[in-house]
């Protein structure tokens, strides 16, 4: 058990869905959860939207001193700081020791990862130590730098009987298992909503296919849906990441179809591969967050596939739209603390790895001193 003391984190996340920014304070030692605070969404305009997906697609070429980079990026960590501060205006009551800032990924290849955003002005505008680029240090070591949400996880369901799973479905999908020993597996699975989205908007003009009705018009095409789940990925065992745009040749595939036969298989595809994920054992319960599981097309998809019960989130008491900004307030206090942020079973890094940096940027140095060494004492009482 951790005799550290607790510490209250903001922790950011901006998704793969370009969304926007989700931010959500938590109070841990960074093995336990004392407390879940508010959480809240700060969406991006469409102009920073719009920007984001062009530096998106042309991250593999981009230099980070492009001026178009360094324009998103200051922008969005504005967006960042005004999330902080309207979620410090919420919760009075809980006053952040220190930011977990996720920034935003641009670019997710073997051997390379790259998330954007401007710790130090971050730090400076909130007046908060951040710790930030959570990846990386993952990465150099030989490991995926992706899932880094399963030891959060296993510590939302150290209390569940095993085997257990949390899944996320957000633009990509991803799975946390704890086995029923204890083991920690972990794995992005393959597309979660990115593609769905993106034909919806194409067909329909909407950004997304609100709560499944296009899918649940159409039909699967079996013969698609049989070539798309072909890919080796899917028979590869865990772990293994993703990058936002895997798989997006899968739209060539079904460009003949329907609206409405195109998004049903597209919702085929998440709910199989992720039933086709090779697990050692099958969990009895799934507890599903992230957006994809306010489509209830994808949650009826799975709940045919898959032989456990199959849950949002919030039936255990969580916020499905929170643990991924939760998550980064926890890796955050475990990075300030030194414990790993990683598992060679959750990222296939040889050895637990710790990960993070600490950016006091625009504090301080007494305030930060007074903030972080006050609380870095060893609680023995
Ligand atoms: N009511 C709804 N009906 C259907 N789909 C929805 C609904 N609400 C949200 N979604 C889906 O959820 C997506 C956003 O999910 P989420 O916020 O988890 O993504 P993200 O955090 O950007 O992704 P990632 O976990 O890959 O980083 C939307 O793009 C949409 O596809
Ligand atoms: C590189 C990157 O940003 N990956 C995200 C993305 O969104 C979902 C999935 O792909 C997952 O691998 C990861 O985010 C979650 C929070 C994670 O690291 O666990």
């Amino acid at each position: 058990m951790s005799l550290l003391s607790p510490l209250t984190a903001i922790g950011l996340m901006s998704g793969t869905s370009l969304d926007g920014v989700d931010a959500a304070l938590i109070q841990t030692d960074g093995t336990r959860i004392f407390r879940h605070g508010p959480a809240l969404t700060v969406p991006y305009t469409a102009e920073l939207r719009a920007r984001l997906r062009r530096i998106l697609d042309e991250a593999p070429q981009l230099a980070s001193s492009d001026p178009a980079l360094l324009s998103a990026e200051h922008d969005l960590t504005k967006v960042h700081a005004i999330a902080v501060e309207k979620l410090r205006q919420m919760a009075p009551d809980m006053p952040a020791d220190l930011i977990g800032f996720h920034g935003q990924t641009i670019l997710h290849q073997p051997g390379r990862t790259w998330q954007i955003g401007n710790a130090i002005a971050l730090s400076s505008a909130t007046d908060l130590p951040v710790i930030h680029d959570f990846r990386s240090a993952d990465v150099h070591a030989g490991g995926e730098g992706a899932p880094l949400a399963p030891l959060y996880h296993a510590a939302l369901l150290h209390d569940q009987p095993r085997p257990v799973a949390i899944l996320n479905i957000g633009g990509v999908a991803n799975l946390t298992l704890l086995t029923s020993t204890g083991e920690i597996l972990a794995c992005d699975t393959g597309p979660g909503n990115a593609l769905l989205d993106d034909w919806t908007f194409r067909h329909t003009g909407i950004p997304y296919d609100k709560d499944g009705r296009l899918a649940r018009s159409g039909k699967v095409s079996a013969s698609i849906l049989k070539q798309l789940v072909a890919h080796p990925f899917f028979s590869k065992p865990a772990p293994k990441s993703l990058d936002r745009l895997s798989f997006h040749t899968a739209l060539q595939n079904i460009a003949a179809l329907s609206p409405a036969d195109g998004a049903a298989t597209l919702v085929a595809f998440t709910a199989e591969t992720i039933a086709r994920t090779p697990l050692p054992e099958q969990p009895q319960a799934w507890f599903v967050c992230g957006g994809g599981r306010h489509n209830s097309a994808i949650m009826e998809a799975l709940t045919q596939r898959l032989p456990g019960q199959v849950s949002p989130a919030e039936i255990l008491g969580w916020n499905g739209d929170a643990l991924e900004a939760e998550c980064f307030g926890f890796l955050a206090v475990r990075s300030l603390y030194g414990f790993p942020l990683s598992l060679p079973s959750t990222t296939g890094v040889p050895a637990p790895q710790q990960g993070g940096r600490l950016s006091c940027g625009g504090i301080t140095p007494w305030k930060a001193k007074a903030v972080l060494n006050t609380k870095l004492q060893y609680n023995i009482a």
